[in-house]
């Protein structure tokens, strides 16, 4: 499906985008690819709608879906729409992963979200070994939005699972769905279990680099790492609120803000989705997950595809059970810790330069001002001895 979407009065943001780290973004906009995935009714749909401002996802009863379903449990499907805002074109992807965790045997749920990661991956791959790129479909996930059941206990140990293997290959962001079902201290406790079991299972989320020369954007990134999960409350309705229309949700005993941080991280998460981090997203997507993935490729540490979708759907379901398949895959998974870790390091020095170079073309551009105020007084005074002026 494909639209176009301009937003409407109130912006959503995506403008802010040039204005982040690198400036590499052209006139042309930027395509970002959002994942979602998580159990089916935990508001996804909702939550994408709300962000964008849009019926940009029709719920489940009405939607179109023109992907072959991939597995029972899972169905991906993918939205695509061009937002506009002040002239600047967002080319925005949505994988929508509905029906997640649906099946009665959920062992493995999460092997065809893992494949579509790596195929995006790989396709990209394939494209850029071409003799001429233009027009290269790019479905890189940029970042993968995982929906966790407010159930105010613990994790269940598919989330677990499924959260292990989609960190080692995408930006991963847990989001605590519905967070209007719980009390705050409930979404206090809960929030912290969460990240004690993050921290425990090694599980990699998505951490937004501490800028150390800009400290107001290192106190809102340090914000943001404290907030994860994001405890977010989805709403495609608005309500009137002191003259003003707000996005919520009603109940008998009041009404909860999606846009109000006493209420949930609606703010915060959109802010680093749209705001602040998108182009760190996309950046880190290419430059961390997608180099580990053609690393591993390029040293035949990733499995050649199979011919078709079908034959190679048969060899996942045969091998996930085959103890030389776990092992190898234990092998993988040291393997692509340890890459990361390099590209970490990697991508830091990268900004360190970044910063370098930015400050020594700072002092290069003063050196030039203070050059050309000297000639400018240097032309003033000489016209005046002649007389010009
Ligand atoms: N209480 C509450 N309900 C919500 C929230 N967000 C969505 N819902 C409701 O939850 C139901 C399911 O929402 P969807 O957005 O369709 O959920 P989904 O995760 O996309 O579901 P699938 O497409 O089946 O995977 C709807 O009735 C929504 O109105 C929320 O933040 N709080």
């Amino acid at each position: 499906m494909s639209q176009v979407a301009t937003a409407n009065a109130e912006p959503i943001g995506i403008t802010n985008l040039p204005n982040q780290r690198y400036k590499i973004v052209s006139k042309e906009g930027a395509t970002f690819t959002v994942m979602l995935a998580g159990e089916s009714g935990l508001g996804k749909t909702t939550f994408i709608n709300t962000l964008f401002q849009t019926l940009l996802i029709p719920h489940q009863d009405n939607r179109n879906r023109f992907s072959k379903p991939i597995k029972k449990t899972v169905e991906i499907s993918i939205v695509r729409a061009e937002l506009e805002e002040k002239n600047f074109k967002l080319r925005l992807n949505v994988i929508d992963t509905p029906g997640f965790g649906d099946n009665v045997n959920n062992k493995n749920a999460w092997q065809p979200i893992v494949e579509f990661i790596d195929e995006q991956h790989s396709s990209y791959m394939k494209q850029e070994s071409q003799p001429t790129r233009t027009g290269a479909k790019d479905l890189r996930v940029h970042a993968c939005l995982y929906f966790i059941r407010p159930t105010g206990h613990t994790l269940k140990p598919l989330d677990i699972e499924a959260m292990k293997r989609i960190g080692t290959r995408a930006n991963l962001i847990p989001v605590i769905a519905k967070a209007d079902t719980l009390t705050p201290n409930e979404m206090l406790e809960f929030k912290k279990r969460i990240r004690a079991i993050i921290e425990a299972q090694n599980i990699r989320i998505y951490s937004p680099p501490i800028e150390t020369d800009d400290q107001a954007a290192a106190e809102h990134a340090k914000q943001l790492i404290e907030s994860m999960p994001f405890a977010v409350i989805g709403s495609e309705e608005e309500f009137e609120v002191d003259g003003k229309m707000v996005k919520g949700r009603r109940y008998p005993w009041g009404f909860v803000e999606v846009e109000n941080d006493q209420h949930c991280d609606f703010r915060k998460l959109r802010s680093l989705l749209l705001r602040t981090n998108m182009l760190d997203l996309i950046l880190s997507t290419r430059e961390i997950h997608y180099e580990t993935y053609r690393g591993l490729k390029m040293n035949g540490e990733v499995g050649s595809e199979s011919p078709s979708k079908d034959s190679k759907r048969k060899s996942v379901d045969k091998f996930v059970d085959n103890p030389e398949f776990i092992e190898e895959e234990k092998r993988l998974k040291r393997y692509f810790a340890e890459q990361l870790r390099n590209e970490d390091q990697r991508f830091k020095q990268w900004k360190q330069n970044i910063h370098t170079e930015k400050n020594r073309l700072n002092h290069d551009l003063a050196n030039l001002q203070g050059d050309m105020k000297r000639l400018e007084e240097e032309v003033t005074s000489l016209k005046q001895e002649k007389g010009y002026e």
